[in-house]
């Protein structure tokens, strides 16, 4: 019997036209402690850009090129798509698959690290969905997280490099770069990786986040100076999040004289919308107005390192010969971090 016998891509979602964009964020917030002016302040940046979200595109960009890698792999699995937050939701997508007989799947997440929101919540998600179809919901696998795999660190290296070039000479001498993630708040921060392991402040998130922006500088031309910073805050004000925030952050190295900075959004897959708002359009502003040079890396997307490690992953479940699962065997990473 083959172990699994469909492919699933789990995601965020997002609004695709002005008016879905109110619906989707009571869904992202429901029962969460978001302010009011947050919610419309966020609605405001999609609105910018017609209500539309990039990420429902680049989930379709990516499951296009990973049926194409799957197929010149030979492997043999239908591929689904299930959103948290919208259409397609995860609860469609389940009923479909048990509609078509699919018994076991195979799930990747958008999401790399290990934290509530970019782990507990998808599998939480995930059960909640497969409750909702009683007794032979398929059952689902989520594959681990795949911050250190190098089709996550090969591309947000390569596209650093990328940044790095194309700022002038003097200002790359002097560059700092900005490695950024999703804040979160401290104490989910505290709460994400293995219990009973130590981990620095920020739990094991904060390590992981570490540990990538270590493996891309490694893969430079030279040891550039580097640091973590954290964009895309919510919540109350009263509740602390993971800092520095990207713009507090440029401001004081502008003031230090630090003549550029690059951000790397190594803490998301793609160039989404809190990508495309809080760092092209919010951050850049902030370096404009502070007179520095500013460069934002791409990330992984629908680089062929990223799509093939889609394919990777599911070898590394499946398992190559005698149909033997391979999660025994060591997976595929390059850092140190346990989760
Ligand atoms: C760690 C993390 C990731 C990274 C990986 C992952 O986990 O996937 C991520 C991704 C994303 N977050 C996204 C959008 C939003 N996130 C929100 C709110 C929140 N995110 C949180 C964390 C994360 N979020 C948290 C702790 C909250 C507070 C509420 C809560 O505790 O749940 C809100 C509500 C309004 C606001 O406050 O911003 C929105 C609209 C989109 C879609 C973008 C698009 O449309 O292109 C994506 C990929
Ligand atoms: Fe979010």
């Amino acid at each position: 019997m083959r172990p699994y016998d469909a492919f699933l891509l789990i995601s965020f979602g997002g609004p695709e036209g002005e008016d879905e964009v109110i619906p989707f964020l009571e869904n992202v917030t429901r029962g969460r402690n978001i302010p009011r002016e947050r919610l419309a302040e966020v609605g405001e940046h999609y609105f910018l850009f017609g209500g539309v979200s990039p990420i429902n595109q680049q989930c379709r960009d990516l499951l296009a090129a990973v049926t194409a890698d799957f197929e010149s792999a030979d492997i043999d699995l239908p591929v689904y798509w299930g959103n948290r937050f919208w259409t397609p939701m995860l609860t469609d997508t389940l009923e479909q698959m048990k509609k078509d007989g699919v018994r076991r799947v195979l799930a990747v997440p958008t999401s790399a690290y290990c934290n509530w929101s970019s782990r507990t919540a998808y599998l939480e998600d995930i059960d909640r969905a497969r409750e909702a179809l009683g007794e032979d919901a398929p059952e689902i696998d989520l594959v681990r997280p795949f911050y250190d795999h190098p089709g996550f660190v090969d591309p947000l290296a390569e596209y650093t490099r990328d940044a790095l070039d194309r700022l002038p000479a003097d200002q790359r001498e002097g560059v700092r770069l900005l490695f950024s993630a999703h804040s979160i708040p401290t104490a989910m921060a505290e709460r994400s990786g293995a219990p009973g392991e130590t981990y620095g402040p920020a739990g094991a998130y904060g390590d992981q986040l570490h540990e990538v922006a270590r493996l891309v500088v490694d893969r430079l031309d030279r040891e550039y100076p580097f640091e973590i910073v954290y964009q895309s805050r919510s919540g109350p004000p009263s509740q602390p999040w993971l800092e520095p925030d990207v713009n507090d952050r440029m401001e004081e190295l502008a003031a230090e004289g630090v003549p550029a900075v690059v951000v790397v959004p190594h803490g998301f897959v793609s160039d989404h919308m809190e990508v495309k708002f809080d760092l092209d359009v919010e951050a850049r502003e902030t370096a404009e107005k502070l007179g520095i040079g500013y460069q934002r890396a791409l990330s992984p997307g629908t680089h062929p390192a990223f799509v093939s490690m889609v394919t990777d992953l599911v070898r590394e479940y499946t398992g190559r010969a005698e149909q033997q699962r391979l999660s025994e065997l060591p997976p595929c990473a390059m850092g140190q971090c346990s989760c």
